[in-house]
């Protein structure tokens, strides 16, 4: 199956268990790879039959903006749902990284596989 990905988008939003962390924005990188065909935008060379990953980057984090989770887990699967319903995505892995929660680590996250990667093009 081919991909479109987003890699490396850095967000701010309120996330977190404790509250000092509902009251301040912090720093999210978020990984994306969505299963799509990408034959098919590139026979007449159209925006509009692929995955734009400007429109869904900026999805993204206004997703994350509106919708304040205490933990990462919960923010990928229901991010991870809503791009999945919102375009159709058969199948998606979404990395979610808060690289400043453990000041001794690079980085901390989750990282989740939905949907299915069966073929559903021509192309093998
Ligand atoms: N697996 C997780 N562990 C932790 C999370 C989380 O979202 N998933 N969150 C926290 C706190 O919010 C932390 O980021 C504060 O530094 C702790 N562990």
């Amino acid at each position: 199956m081919d991909k479109v990905y987003i890699e490396g988008l850095s967000i701010q939003t309120t996330i977190g268990f404790f509250e000092w962390e509902k009251e301040i924005k912090q720093t999210l990188v978020i990984d994306l790879v969505m299963g799509w065909d990408t034959a098919k935008p590139a026979e007449n060379d159209e925006l509009a039959k692929t995955l734009d990953y400007a429109d869904i980057s900026i999805k993204i984090a206004e997703f994350a903006n509106k919708n304040p989770v205490d933990l990462i887990e919960t923010l990928a699967e229901r991010l991870a749902k809503f791009l999945i319903d919102t375009y159709h995505i058969p199948w998606l892995k979404l990395k979610v990284a808060k690289p400043n929660a453990v000041h001794n680590a690079i980085t901390v996250g989750v990282e989740i596989e939905r949907g299915s990667q069966a073929n559903n093009s021509n192309h093998g």
